[in-house]
Parts: C-alpha cells; structure tokens; sequence
C-alpha cells in the first residue's frame, strides 16, 4: 500500500534566510503560490510546517491532535525556569476563567483598573496642553498595563508601589529579550539550543533572579501582613491573591517558593499580550488622522453620560467605534506583531498523535511543529488590503468575538 503523502517541503531556509527575515510576507506568499495552502520549510535544522487560512480551522478544531498547550509550555520561557507540573497551569487557567471572563468577576475590577490607569496616564503621559514626545511608547504601554494587573491581583495599595510595577512591566519583554535568538545550534543537535536558553535565562544573566527576589521579598511582607489582618480584609473571594495563596498552601503552610511562581506565570499570560495590543492601537490611531473625530466624539458622548466618573461594562460596550478600531489592529498585527522578523506566523502547534491528516490528503508526523499563517489567516497578505478601522461597525462582531479568520486570541479548547 502506498504511504500517505507528508506535507512538501522546500528550500532550505539558510539558502534564502535574507529573503526570509528582510521581508517574509512576500517570502511567505511566494511560497505559498508554489506549494499551496501548505507547505514546509527547513528553518535552522528544522521543519517546520505552515498552513495558511483553508487549514487552519481543521488545527484549531482538532486540539487532541495537535496540542498548542504542550507547544506553548514546551517554547515558553516560564516552562525552562519554573518547572511544575501540568496541574499548576491548569489552576491558573480555573482562575483565569473564574476570574476574568466578562460574564463573570472581571466586573468587581472595573473601577480598580480605571483609578490604575488615572495613576499611570497622570506619571508617564500628563496634561497634554500642547503636543508631547513619548520616548518609548512601549515602556509606557506596559506600565499602564502592569499597574492595572498590579492592582487587580496584589490589591489597589501596591499598585503606588513602583518597583512592583516596574518588575510586572519589564519581567516578560527582558525575559523573552534573552530568549530571542536563531536556532543555529539546531544544525548540531536540537536540544543544544534548549540548553544554551535556560543557560542564559538562568546563569548569564541577573535579570529573573532579580525579578523574582522582588517579588519573592514583597510577597512575603504581604502575607506576613495578611496574617495580622486576617479579620480586616473580611470577605475575601473577589480576591485574585487569595485564590494563589490557597493554591500555594499545604498543611496550613504558604509555599512561597510556588506563591512567586504563580504571579510570574500570570505576569507572563497577562502583560505583554496586552501591552502590544494597545501599543498597536496607539499606532495605528497616530497613524490614521482620520478617525480622530468621530473616535473622540463617540468617547465624549459616552464620557458625557457616566456619572461617578467610572464607565461600567455597559458603557464600554456603547463605544463600538472604538471596540471595531481595536479590532482591526488586532487583524493587522496580532498575534505575531507587524515588527517581529517572522511576523506573519504565529500560534504555534505540536503534532501529539502519530500522524495528522489534512482534507487534502497531507500528512504531518508526530513531533513537528506547526505553525499558523495568521496575515494569510487574517486576510492581511492580499494585495490592496487596507485598514478599515469601522469595519466591524454595525456587524455584531466585537474585538473578542473569536472565529476561522480572526485569529488574535488563538481559536479552539485553548483559546485566551
Ligand atoms: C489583548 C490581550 C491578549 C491577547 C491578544 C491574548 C492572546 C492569547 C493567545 C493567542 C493565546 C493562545 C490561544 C490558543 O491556544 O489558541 C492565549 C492564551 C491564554 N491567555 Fe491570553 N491574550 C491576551 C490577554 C490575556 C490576559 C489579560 C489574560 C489573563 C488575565 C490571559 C490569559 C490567557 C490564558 C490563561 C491562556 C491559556 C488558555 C489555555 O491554554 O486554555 N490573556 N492568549
């Protein structure tokens, strides 16, 4: 019987690796056009698959073979330098979805992140009474962030605590910063470059230990504070921490050691996700004059009608200019980011059964990494694709809405 085709695979990519990281869209399209919806490249000793928008839902939907999860923790560098086991992922994703969803909890936060965000627009940014220079629109991005995350997870006291903040906004981008480095070592032998990562991560630089003692030091203080509360702080089940705290206790002992681990984890799935998409919505708002009026006009309308000077979920939902605006970025730049050197692919999957077969026939084996062809996905690749910034208004589809062509917060068992 005749073996099943695998996925073709092209060039090596250490041939056109200049083609490759000066502009892989054209790269990545050229490729396409000559192989189909899939195709595979060589990429530092390895293969790689990649599969544009008429497959990608067939990997989405079926997460029991291909299993984004293993791959996000197997390339994260949090997996390297934590270490625990898979139930500790899956505590943090229970709070997550018990905490975060917009049908649930995430409204006791309303107000905390609003008075958050007051703090930081009122140090990095101030009255704007002429125009004014960001130095690093990045670094304030992830301050804005970090505090609101600050202040939802640590309590509203610590989010005045600048070292704290500091530590929430600059831990993944230094982090991911050490990790960002070709495969080369790959040529030799795969697990060369694992190593040569958590080396780095871990002996060649002071940066994590230097996070970590921080927040190590401030959590201790906070639970020896807690203690001394315990009547005071009441009732405790909208409290984020708490939930931590329990899953960190055994025998009515806080492992601090598992207490930091978690706050690093939830730093790690938080800030930098967050802080890209309003950077890329700042970008694009600077870049497109155009929208500014009826932007503005539709915030003074709604700011106009809130009354304790907090808008609540259902005023945010009023602004659907602004939620289609966010929208479009997110098509235009997430989850890979215009401004990174393989920009255009992103969510990365692993083959866990033995082979996986696609409508047309294609197989890929066990092991291989897969990944998705998000601008092709997103429609972003097509010659005379131009940002819409109201493309979705009136079309009942807000920024979260996920589906098979909007990719920003991946799709399927393990969607954000
Ligand atoms: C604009 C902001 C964000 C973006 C674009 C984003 C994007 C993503 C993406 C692409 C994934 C992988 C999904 C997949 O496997 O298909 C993910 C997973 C996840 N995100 Fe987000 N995220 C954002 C904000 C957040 C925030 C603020 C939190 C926490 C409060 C969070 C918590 C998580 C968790 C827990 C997962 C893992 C889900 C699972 O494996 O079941 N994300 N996110």
């Amino acid at each position: 019987m005749n073996e099943p085709p695998l996925v073709p695979y092209s060039f090596p990519i250490i041939g056109h690796t200049k083609e490759y990281f000066t502009n892989t869209e054209s790269f990545l399209t050229t490729c396409r056009k000559q192989y189909g919806e899939i195709f595979s490249l060589y990429v530092f000793g390895e293969i790689i698959t990649i599969i544009g928008k008429e497959h990608s839902f067939e990997i989405t939907k079926n997460h029991n073979d291909f299993n984004f999860f293993e791959a996000f923790r197997e390339t994260l560098p949090t997996d390297s330098l934590l270490r625990r086991p898979i139930t500790f992922n899956i505590n943090l994703i229970k709070l997550v979805n018990d905490r975060f969803s917009s049908t649930g909890r995430y409204i006791t936060y309303m107000n905390k992140i609003q008075d958050a965000l007051k703090i930081s627009i009122d140090k990095y940014i101030g009255e704007c009474i002429g125009q004014k220079y960001i130095k690093s629109l990045d670094n304030v991005a992830s301050q804005l962030v970090a505090r609101n995350i600050v202040s939802i997870v640590l309590g509203e006291k610590f989010s005045y605590d600048d070292e704290i903040v500091n530590t929430f906004a600059n831990l993944t981008t230094e982090i991911t910063g050490l990790v960002h480095f070709p495969p080369i070592l790959n040529f030799i032998h795969k697990s060369l470059h694992r190593s040569l990562l958590i080396f780095r991560l871990k002996y060649a630089s002071n940066v994590y230990p230097k996070h970590r003692n921080l927040l190590f030091n401030k959590l201790s203080l906070i639970i020896k504070q807690r203690e001394h509360e315990k009547k005071e702080l009441g009732d405790t089940s909208a409290d984020i921490l708490q939930m931590f705290i329990d899953f960190s206790t055994k025998d009515d002992i806080v492992d601090l050691q598992e207490l930091t681990d978690y706050i690093v984890e939830f730093i790690f799935i938080s800030v930098q996700a967050t802080s890209n998409a309003l950077r890329y919505t700042l970008y694009e708002y600077g870049s497109h004059p155009e929208y500014w009026k009826e932007l503005l006009e539709e915030n003074e309308m709604i700011s106009n009608i809130v009354k304790d000077g907090y808008f609540d979920l259902k005023d945010i939902d009023k602004m659907v200019k602004l939620d289609s605006f966010i929208k479009e970025t997110l098509r235009y730049w997430m989850p890979c980011g215009k401004d990174h050197n393989i920009a255009k692919l992103g969510l990365q999957h692993k083959t866990i059964s033995d082979y996986f077969t696609f409508s047309n026939g294609y197989q890929v084996p066990k092991g291989r990494n897969v990944y998705l062809y998000v601008s092709n996905i997103h429609e972003t690749d097509q010659i005379g694709s131009t940002f819409n910034g109201f493309r979705y208004v009136g079309k009942n589809s807000p920024a979260t809405r996920l589906g098979d062509d909007f990719v920003p917060f991946g799709r399927g068992r393990h969607a954000c």
